[in-house]
């Protein structure tokens, strides 16, 4: 009996990325590619199996099901959830071995690693071809059945560790950024220096194996430099990239955040959009949609608009990604309006955490059922806040388990927010460019997002946005952080900042979260996921603060000053202790690395960096390394609290007095729900290496 895999590599010999586009069948698996105008070259190879174990489907190839499976969505779902307009993605695979199939369930079923995501992240040693032939070997002498001792013997036998990036100095790297110069205390000045130094232990490039057989890799090829998270985040992470991005500016490194930015944009032309990380396993969804605030930056700082104009077609290209892709019709007081929720079906669970999502489908009594909560697992990933009671509808509320995603059917006020940033940005960009009627095309987007935003999202009376709940109509009444985005976007109508920064204010003080001395909490629910209670989260931090220096309220500005200080003192408090930056930290232990989630704590990291670089950046002539956490922490509440009394109406006639009981309570007040959720965080770190010597 043979197998067949079937080939086509497409050459685009203009464009800087090495442009293969596969198309693969293997079996009854197909992976699909838009068409292009490219070279194209073809062939098969064909090799002896074992009679394989039924596959997951008999249908017609993974285009019929696919089209099936959205029908079958659309007709489940909402009628207002119906007007989703589906693009197919451009589907790429050496995953037609790793990230898809039999091989991945039963190595990932197996538990052979810790961390799942160590088994994807593999170098294939022969050929994908040969892995698989070995694997259906195994499958015949095992009789379909091989133990865990088989399979590990298997993966070593087919795959090893990917030794597929070099340590990367960013060629414009230097000792002492101008930055530096503007911190006036001297501890931070010296801690700064060790951040700018963190860049070189970071930063990455993928070998040119990478590009020459990218068939043995997971890595999706870029061919410039680029700095990683950190840990086990050894890949470009798409709403990471933008604080890194920031960082790197900040500490003058121009040219080579060109080059970070190039790589995402190669990105957007081999798959129409920015995938959640540069692996093949993330080739079907996204993340948070910051590609255009990152040009942006760069535009700022360098005054390069040839780069824009040379790549806008590609950057707006990713913008109508989300376009195309995410918009519902939400209708709300006989008004029907446009917003945006993540939505990425694609086939079976997480490969990368294959095993945590089949057990968390396992009490699930149907395939269909499972797939639909992969959906909705998948979604929540490229939401950025995997995993969260934010993507939790049960009863309609938030307090359930994962099982309960529902990522689909909420509205999201972070993503509104950014998509409202992303057409402003372009619109002020297409300016730029001399191309005003575009320019107003935006200006218009623009505006639709903000008039649905405000009328749907906006409740003047509790002083926040809120997430809407499209299953059940209904506000999610629960403070996240990523409420209050829409300061950080200025999506609202400008006339009213003071207003708002003022409404702002006092719910940040009525729902207690001012008042954990290590940083603002993500959510008061504590579920044992990662972006929940007790973790705090640099870009949330980030967004908070500046969203509310952006309203040019003077008390609101006040208060992001305190927040800064009390952020870089947490930072600096668990750098002290631990030579580490965290990927994210705890509210209510200053400067203690944060727990939780499927994976053990990671530190590097870059997003953690980049939001120091731009809070030392603004408030480095002020901030200490004296600063006490403590009593800033009381100056944010007595900031905080003389707006929450200031109970002047809003402009326009909403009444800001609110009704308490529309603010939930935090873990410290309600200690039944606190006994129930508490999960014990692992404060276990891998560390990323300090110095390249020790890797
Ligand atoms: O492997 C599990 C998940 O890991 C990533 O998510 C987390 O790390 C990312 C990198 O710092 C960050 O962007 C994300 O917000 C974190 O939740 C990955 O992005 C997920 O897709 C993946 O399932």
């Amino acid at each position: 009996m043979f197998g067949r895999v079937n080939w086509l590599i497409h050459k685009e010999p203009l464009e800087q990325c090495v442009k293969l586009v596969k198309v693969l069948r293997i079996d009854n698996h197909y992976i699909r590619i838009q068409e292009r105008k490219l070279q194209t070259s073809h062939g098969s190879v064909d090799y002896p199996v074992a009679p394989p174990p039924p596959p997951p489907s008999t249908k017609q190839g993974a285009d019929a099901q696919a089209a099936e499976e959205r029908a079958a969505a659309a007709a489940a779902e909402p009628a207002q959830l119906q007007q989703l307009q589906w693009e197919p993605l451009t589907w790429l695979k050496h995953s037609a071995v790793v990230c898809q199939g039999d091989l991945l369930r039963v190595v990932q079923l197996a538990g052979v690693y810790p961390d799942s995501k160590t088994f994807v992240d593999k170098k294939v040693k022969n050929s994908p071809e040969e892995a698989i032939r070995s694997f259906q070997e195994l499958l015949r002498d095992t009789g379909g059945a091989p133990t865990r001792e088989q399979v590990v013997a298997f993966v070593d036998q087919s795959f090893e560790d990917g030794d597929e990036l070099e340590e990367w100095t960013p060629p414009d790297w230097v000792e002492s950024p101008s930055i530096l110069g503007r911190i006036a205390d001297e501890d931070f000045r010296a801690w700064a220096s060790d951040l700018n130094a963190l860049w070189k232990v970071l930063g990455r490039r993928m070998k040119e194996d990478v590009r020459d057989n990218p068939q043995l890799y997971s890595l999706l090829y870029v061919p410039n430099g680029f700095v990683v998270p950190g840990g086990r985040f050894r890949e470009i992470y798409y709403w990471d990239t933008y604080w890194i991005v920031q960082g790197m500016l900040l500490c003058d490194m121009r040219s080579s955040v060109r080059g970070v930015i190039e790589n995402l944009l190669c990105l957007v032309k081999r798959l129409g959009f920015v995938p959640n990380g540069s692996r093949v396993y993330y080739d079907q969804r996204s993340q948070p949609p910051l590609l255009v605030p990152m040009v942006r930056a760069y535009l700022q700082h360098s005054g390069d608009l040839d780069f824009v104009r040379e790549n806008i077609d590609v950057i707006e290209r990713e913008f109508k990604f989300w376009m195309n892709n995410a918009i519902v019709d939400v209708t709300h007081k006989n008004k029907t309006y446009k917003l945006a929720r993540y939505f990425s079906p694609s086939d079976g669970p997480r490969p990368e955490s294959y095993r945590e999502d089949v057990l968390t489908a396992n009490h699930l009594a149907t395939d269909e059922e499972k797939q639909h909560l992969y959906w909705d697992i998948k979604s929540a990933a490229a939401t950025g806040w995997d995993f969260s009671s934010r993507w939790v509808i049960h009863d309609g509320t938030n307090g359930g388990t994962l099982g309960d995603l529902h990522t689909r059917y909420i509205v999201p006020v972070d993503l509104n927010a950014f998509l409202y940033g992303n057409a402003v940005g372009l619109s002020e960009i297409f300016s730029r460019l001399g191309l005003e009627e575009r320019a107003a095309e935006y200006r218009a987007t623009a505006d639709q997002f903000r008039e649905a935003v405000t009328a749907v999202l906006w409740h003047p009376d509790m002083g926040t946005w809120l997430d809407y709940d499209l299953l059940n109509g209904t506000p999610r009444r629960y403070f996240y952080a990523s409420n209050l985005t829409p300061l950080w976007t200025r999506c609202y109508d400008e006339h009213q900042a003071p207003e708002i920064a003022r409404a702002t204010m006092r719910y940040l003080f009525n729902t207690g979260v001012l008042k954990y001395l290590g940083g603002t909490p993500t959510s008061l629910m504590q579920t044992g996921e990662q972006w929940d209670f007790p973790n705090c989260w640099a870009p949330l931090q980030g967004m908070l603060l500046q969203g509310l220096h952006l309203t040019g309220d003077a008390g609101a500005q006040r208060l992001a000053l305190e927040l800064a200080r009390r952020w870089l003192a947490a930072n600096f408090k668990g750098y002290s202790d631990h030579k580490q930056m965290f990927e994210k930290y705890e509210v209510e232990v200053v400067g203690r690395c944060g727990g939780g989630g499927e994976y053990a704590p990671q530190a590097g990291f870059g997003w953690t960096n980049g939001v120091c670089f731009e809070l030392l950046d603004q408030y480095g002539l002020v901030a200490s390394s004296k600063d006490d956490p403590e009593l800033l922490t009381y100056e944010i509440l007595v900031e905080a609290e003389e707006k929450a009394l200031d109970m002047s109406p809003m402009r326009g006639g909403a009444d800001l007095t609110s009704d308490v009981d529309d603010y939930e309570l935090g873990p410290d007040e309600d200690s039944d729900t606190e006994a129930a959720n508490t999960v014990e965080a692992a404060n276990t770190v891998e560390a990323e290496p300090r110095s390249k010597s020790e890797e």
